[in-house]
C-alpha cells in the first residue's frame, strides 16, 4: 500500500489577467516507510507541491487534482476543515528556516508542549516527559537546558533539530522537509541530513526530501524525483537515477557535481547547462527544458508526456529509450 499518492496535482496563482500556472499535472507516489528525494532548480515548483500536499498555500493560488491519497484517504473528497484536521494528524512540514515554525516569544518548553497536547499528548507530567524525549532524539545533548530557552539563544542548526522534533511531535506518517539545511552550516547540513534518514528509518515514516542539492539525495533516498518548471521530468529508484539517467536534464544535474565520483572525469570540467530556468509566463513550446537541452531535436517542439519505462521509472522525453516506453497511465 501507498503511503502517498498524488495524481494530476496544478497549482497556479491568481492574477487580474488570470491564473499563471506554476505546478503542471505532477504525480507522485511513496511507499511507507519510503525516502523520496524531490530535486530541482530554485523556481521549478518543488515547495508550490509540496504546500499543496499540505493544504497550507496562500488564498491567492489555485490548486487542482485528480486525487491526492494519504495514507488511505483522499484529501482531494474531505472539506476544508476535515482535511486540515486529517492531514495534521498524518502528515508534517519543515522548511528552510526553522523560525518558519518556531516562535520567537515562546520558550521552546512552551511551544513543544502545546504541541503535544494539540496531538493528545496526556497531562503536564507526561507532556514533559515527551517533550524532553523528542529533543533527546532529535540529538539535543542537555535537553532540560533548553527546554527553557527561546529560538533566540540556539543556533541555526539547533533551532532546526527543535523544529524536526516540533514535528516529530505529531507522529507523522509523512514528514516533508523542504530544504531542510540551506540556511545553515555546511557541517551542519549533513548532520540534519543523517538526522531525518536516521528518524525515518527508525520510525518507518515516509519522509520527501526536497532539495536543489542532487549530492545530498545519493545516498539517502529510495526514490527521486526531478521536477523542471513546475513539471515532473522523471521519477525512478536512486539507483536507477543515478546509474542510468534518462533525462537530459537529470544527466546534466549529475554531471555538475563533482561528488558523484565516477560520473566524473578528475582534471575535466564540470558541466553546466547554458541559461536559466524560463519564467513561468514565457514558457517555451513543446519540452519546457527544449532552448537549454543539449540533446534537444525537432521532434522536441511537441509538448513531451510522462511515459513508464521498463524496469526503470518515469520520465518526459521524446528522446528516452522509446522502444521500450509505455504510456504512464498503464503503470499505476
Ligand atoms: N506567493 C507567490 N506568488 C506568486 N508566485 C509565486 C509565489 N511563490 C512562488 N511563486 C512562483 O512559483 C514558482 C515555483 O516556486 P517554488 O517556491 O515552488 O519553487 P522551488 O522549486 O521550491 O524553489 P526554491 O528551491 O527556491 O524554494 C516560481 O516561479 C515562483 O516565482
Amino acid at each position: 500500500m501507498h503511503l502517498l499518492r498524488v495524481e494530476n496535482l496544478s497549482v497556479s496563482y491568481l492574477t487580474e489577467s488570470g491564473e499563471v500556472p506554476i505546478v503542471d499535472r505532477m504525480s507522485i507516489k511513496m511507499g511507507m516507510g519510503e525516502i523520496l528525494g524531490v530535486v530541482g532548480e530554485s523556481g521549478s515548483g518543488k515547495s508550490m507541491m509540496a504546500l499543496a500536499i499540505m493544504g497550507l498555500l496562500s488564498p491567492k493560488m489555485r490548486m487542482r487534482a485528480d486525487y491526492i491519497n494519504l495514507d488511505g484517504e483522499d484529501l482531494m473528497k474531505m472539506s476544508v476543515e476535515d482535511r486540515a484536521a486529517y492531514v495534521a494528524s498524518k502528515a508534517a512540514i519543515i522548511f528552510q528556516e526553522p523560525q518558519a515554525s518556531l516562535n520567537p516569544c515562546f520558550s521552546i518548553a512552551s511551544q513543544l508542549d502545546e504541541t503535544i497536547a494539540f496531538h493528545g499528548g496526556g497531562g503536564r507530567a507526561d507532556r514533559k516527559t515527551k517533550a524532553l524525549e523528542l529533543l533527546d532524539d532529535v540529538g539535543i545533548n542537555r535537553p532540560d537546558l533548553v527546554l527553557k530557552m527561546y529560538p533566540h539563544q540556539l543556533s541555526g542548526g539547533m533551532n532546526q533539530r527543535v523544529a524536526i522534533a516540533m514535528a516529530l511531535a505529531c507522529e507523522p506518517r509523512l514528514l516533508i522537509a523542504d530544504e531542510p539545511t540551506t540556511a545553515l552550516d555546511v557541517t551542519i547540513q549533513s548532520q540534519i541530513i543523517e538526522l531525518l534518514v536516521k528518524l525515518s528509518r527508525a520510525q518507518q515514516s515516509g519522509l520527501m526530501l526536497i532539495t536543489h542539492d542532487f549530492a545530498l539525495l545519493s545516498e539517502n533516498t529510495d526514490r527521486i524525483g526531478v521536477v523542471y518548471s513546475g513539471q515532473l521530468m522523471e521519477h525512478a529508484a536512486t539507483e536507477n537515477i543515478l546509474s542510468s539517467p534518462h533525462h537530459p536534464y537529470t544527466k546534466a544535474l549529475l554531471d555538475s557535481i563533482p561528488q558523484l565520483g565516477d560520473r566524473h572525469v578528475k582534471g575535466s570540467r564540470l558541466f553546466a547547462l547554458d541559461g536559466n530556468i524560463p519564467a513561468i509566463d514565457q514558457l517555451p513550446v513543446g519540452c519546457r527544458l527544449g532552448p537549454r537541452c543539449p540533446k534537444a531535436e525537432r521532434q522536441c517542439v511537441n509538448t513531451p508526456e510522462l511515459r513508464s519505462i521498463e524496469n526503470y521509472g518515469k520520465v518526459r522525453c521524446h528522446l528516452a529509450s522509446v522502444s521500450s516506453v509505455n504510456k504512464a497511465e498503464a503503470d499505476s
